[in-house]
């Protein structure tokens, strides 16, 4: 491994160790399975707690509702059967047996303060103790109430009797209940009524309490329906209750509930309100049972404690655990680690371990160690391998370069030869050029420059045919499809440039490629329109005689041929007159030779003026003229009559320089009928033949060949 390779490790590598992370994942696992179930195991604890403290205080407060309801049911069940009394049904004759039936009742249940009867008048006719005896308590509400019926009194302060009774250490309060006494005859005759002391209640309550003594630590209130505090704590009797606990009551609900009273204090409050027992009805009295909710849920708390410490004494346990199952997991995955780092920073140094701890160690470092040495082999094949390719590669980097070379060479041997064709192309008279499949130019030498004018540079890739006009294009294109074909042609072609008709000699070799294919065209073109220009003039000239500038002999052989075809094909004879002027030989000798000439310059003109322009003059040699008459109409008479015109014109003097020279002419006539069969030499010597008949007559006229 390289030492970039290691630098990268290092640089990835995490930054917590493996037993960091387990100790970390353990410790996620317990806090997320821990802290719900203690949240849940908290709330269930305190309501199981609260619950508990409610349900005792609601015994409480039931047991004090059932002990008010039923004292109070048995009160009205005495004062009841009194009122049915013979003694007190008889009250009002026998006062003393009424008193002494009050007196036995109010011995027998102590916690009535007074009882007494009264007359329908409302007057006192008995009572316990004579209290009141003879007073009116017509005016009191519980004679007014049991005018009719039963009558039951809510608590109240004593009025008439608080000075009479006993001093105690509270005042005087009373519950009333009174009945009406109906006489033997069923009449109303009176009411017996009783005033029941509160302290009744407050010896219930203590009855209730105090058994239960410190454990309890309960507080009892008896409210009135309305809510003001009958019974409880001092400092509360008298006050309003507005307690959520005494609303539920006032609705006839029962129950518990943690709540905070006026005093700041948060209490379990137990709640429920009296109903009254048999036919007594009841005063809608509610009773509150409370208890401090540090008392009522100290158990909670005790609880909530042990929780917390178990739950932090199983954390610690579970981590320590952990800590160790960690430290037993990834010692050994640690020591491969280590042991692969000090591989990677210092290779050959060291060797991965053999473990045993547990099998997926044991199999990973095995895994591990096989990898190191298949590893370690497979870098030795590919060093060896690098090593073969490098010198392999060395080898031939070698060729390579020596390739290079060579071609280096050959290339500038080629550049040179290109510069040096390019040079000899550029100088040779004729155009050299080479055209693509395209048909354009690749190549041009400067004799192109030269003939259509324009740089080389602005010829070569153009197309042949834009050079050209359309007529010399349309013969270029046709031999091109030929050369293409794979013909070599050569041809001359004519092209306007520079407003005159230039010649090109052109050859055109096709360029075939290994599979035979044309690729490309050689061309060569030479301008030949001076060469053509003089091949001309040389012909004229050789047709022509350099003196008279007639025709010569050489034409006359050439017309005359085609003169009897043309006899032959419009059925019509030819006519050949030969003429030789007489004594010319004395002209020269007498005037010189240059005379002789002039003189035979004149001849030749006025023979020419003699006959029509369709006539054909020609001078055969020295003083010998012909004259080839085409389309004789009258054939032999009209050769005559050309003869004749011919002597006569030459009749009159020609002038040699100052001297005036007659020179006459001899004339034969040959004729040539239409496919006669005879050759032009036998009609010219037939001719000739004449004309030395016209000499040896006399000269100066003609003869008819016969
Ligand atoms: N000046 C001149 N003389 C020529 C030319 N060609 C031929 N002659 C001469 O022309 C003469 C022709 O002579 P001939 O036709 O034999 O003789 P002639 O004097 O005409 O006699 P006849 O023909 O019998 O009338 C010769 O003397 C030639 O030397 C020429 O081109 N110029």
């Amino acid at each position: 491994m390289t030492e970039h390779g290691t630098h990268d490790a290092a640089q990835q590598r995490p930054a917590w160790a493996l037993s960091a992370w387990m100790r970390v994942g353990v410790l996620c696992v317990v806090l997320a399975t821990v802290l719900p179930m203690l949240f849940f195991l908290e709330r269930f604890a305190r309501e199981a707690v609260e619950r508990q403290a409610g349900e005792a205080l609601n015994q409480v407060a039931w047991q004090m509702r059932d002990a008010l309801d039923r004292g109070m049911w048995e009160r009205y069940i005495e004062i009841r059967l009194l009122a049915g009394r013979e003694a007190i049904r008889d009250g009002r004759r026998h006062p003393a047996e009424a008193r002494a039936a009050l007196e036995q009742l109010k011995t027998n249940v102590p916690e009535y303060a007074w009882i007494g009867l009264t007359g329908a008048d409302g007057k006192v006719q008995a009572a316990t103790g004579g209290l009141l005896e003879g007073a009116d308590v017509s005016q009191r509400p519980w004679f007014a109430g049991a005018q009719q019926k039963a009558f039951v009194g809510d608590v109240h302060a004593a009025l008439l009797l608080e000075k009479k009774l006993p001093k105690q250490a509270e005042p005087w309060r009373f519950v009333d209940v009174a009945f009406p006494v109906e006489g033997k005859n069923g009449k109303f005759q009176g009411v017996v009524g009783a005033h029941l002391s509160w302290t009744w209640a407050e010896k219930l309550n203590k009855q209730l309490i105090e058994p239960r003594g410190e454990v309890l630590k309960a507080d009892i209130l008896v409210l009135r329906a309305d809510g003001e505090v009958l019974l409880g704590p001092q400092e509360m009797r008298g006050s309003k209750l507005t307690l959520e606990s005494v609303r539920r009551a006032q609705q006839v609900d029962k129950g518990y509930r943690l709540e905070t009273w006026p005093d700041g204090q948060r209490y379990v409050t137990s709640f429920v309100r009296t109903r009254g027992h048999g036919n007594y009805p009841g005063l809608g009295w509610i009773v509150l049972a409370r208890r401090h909710e540090a008392v009522a849920l100290a158990e909670y708390k005790t609880l909530q404690l042990q929780i917390g410490v178990t739950c932090a004494t199983t954390g610690v346990l579970v981590l320590v655990f952990a800590s160790l199952l960690a430290r037993r997991v990834a010692r050994p995955l640690e020591a491969l680690s280590e042991a692969v780092m000090q591989l990677a920073t210092h290779p050959g140094k060291g060797e991965i371990p053999e473990l045993r701890d547990y099998r997926e160690a044991s199999v990973l470092s095995c895994a591990l160690r096989d990898s190191l040495q298949a590893e370690v082999r497979l870098l030795a094949e590919l060093e060896q391998r690098v090593d073969d390719r490098t010198s392999a590669l060395g080898e031939a980097n070698r060729h390579l370069g020596l390739a290079l070379a060579e071609r280096a060479a050959a290339e500038l041997t080629a550049r040179e030869s290109e510069e040096k064709l390019r040079t000899i192309a550029d100088n040779l008279p004729v155009m050299i050029a080479y055209l693509d499949e395209s048909r354009c130019y690749r190549f041009n030498n400067e004799a192109y420059g030269v003939f259509f004018g324009l740089p080389v540079a602005e010829i070569t890739g153009r197309r042949i045919a834009s050079l050209l006009d359309e007529q010399a294009r349309q013969r270029v294109e046709e031999h091109l499809d030929k050369v293409f074909a794979g013909e070599e042609v050569h041809f001359e072609n004519s092209v306007m440039q520079s407003e005159m008709e230039r010649t090109l000699a052109c050859s055109f070799i096709p360029h075939a490629n290994a599979e035979g294919k044309v690729v490309g065209v050689y061309v060569m073109a030479q301008d030949v329109t001076l060469r053509k220009a003089l091949e001309r003039q040389l012909e004229q000239r050789a047709l022509q005689d350099e003196l008279t500038r007639l025709p010569n002999r050489r034409a006359l052989f050439d017309r005359l041929p085609q003169a009897m075809a043309r006899a032959d094909r419009w059925d019509k004879p030819v006519g050949v007159l030969f003429l030789d002027l007489d004594g010319f030989k004395k002209i020269n000798d007498t005037m010189g030779h240059e005379m002789g000439d002039e003189l035979l310059r004149q001849f030749a003109a006025r023979l020419q003026a003699a006959v029509r322009q369709t006539d054909t003059v020609a001078r055969l040699a020295g003083d010998e003229f012909t004259v080839l008459l085409e389309s004789l109409a009258m054939g032999a008479d009209h050769a005559q009559d050309v003869a004749r015109k011919i002597i006569s014109a030459m009749q009159q003097p020609f002038q040699l320089g100052s001297t005036p020279v007659v020179m006459t002419t001899s004339i034969g006539i040959a004729l040539y009928p239409p496919r006669a069969g005879i050759s032009p030499d036998e009609l010219l010597a037939r001719a000739d033949h004449a004309m030395y008949e016209a000499k040896r007559a006399g000269k100066n006229q003609c003869r008819y060949a016969a």
